[in-house]
């Protein structure tokens, strides 16, 4: 055990095979975070498999069953690096039933074009997700690898 908090994150696409949307959401709580865009996701509980706990909050937040797909590369198995106590990993996912509604912890939901990276970046992210962002990007080929830096935080 490393006592880092594992955090997991749904990269809500319209189609897995062929991304060309993603739904973002902006929580609502708490306060420092409240405004701020981010991957729907949480906190992965005791014993539970990563991509349960993607499922199981993708379904409490935002009220839809999902089928994942890959999960986005990240530097190490515990993912992105979110401080220095929580890590995110971050899986593809369409959206298998349901429309997604902001039921718990968000006040907005929104599809945004991947092809359109600049107001994908513009929009303020919680700050640790800008890296993540960039490589969702390249990895939809909206941007090339290096590009998009200004938005570092
Ligand atoms: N879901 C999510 N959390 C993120 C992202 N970026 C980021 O720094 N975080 C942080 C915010 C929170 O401190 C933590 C996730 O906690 P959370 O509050 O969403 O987890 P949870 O739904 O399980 O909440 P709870 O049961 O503890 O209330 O990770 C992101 O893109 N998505």
């Amino acid at each position: 055990m490393t006592g880092l908090i594992q955090i997991v994150g749904g990269a809500v696409v319209d189609n897995l095979a062929n991304p060309t949307a993603l739904l973002v959401a902006r929580r609502s709580a708490p306060e420092h975070l409240a405004g701020l865009w981010e991957f729907p996701g949480g906190k992965v509980e005791h014993g539970e498999a990563p991509e349960a706990a993607l499922v199981r909050e993708l379904a409490e937040e935002l009220g839809i069953g999902v089928r994942l797909g890959a999960e986005l590369p990240a530097e190490t198995p515990a993912g992105w690096p979110l401080n220095d106590r929580a890590s995110m990993r971050v899986w593809f996912a369409e959206v298998t039933r349901g429309k997604p509604a902001p039921l718990e912890d968000h006040d907005e939901l929104r599809w945004i074009r991947l092809q359109d990276s600049e107001a994908v970046l513009g929009l303020p992210w919680i700050p640790a997700d800008y890296p993540i962002v960039r490589a969702l990007l390249e990895s939809a080929g909206a941007l090339a690898p290096g590009q998009g830096r200004a938005h570092a935080r």
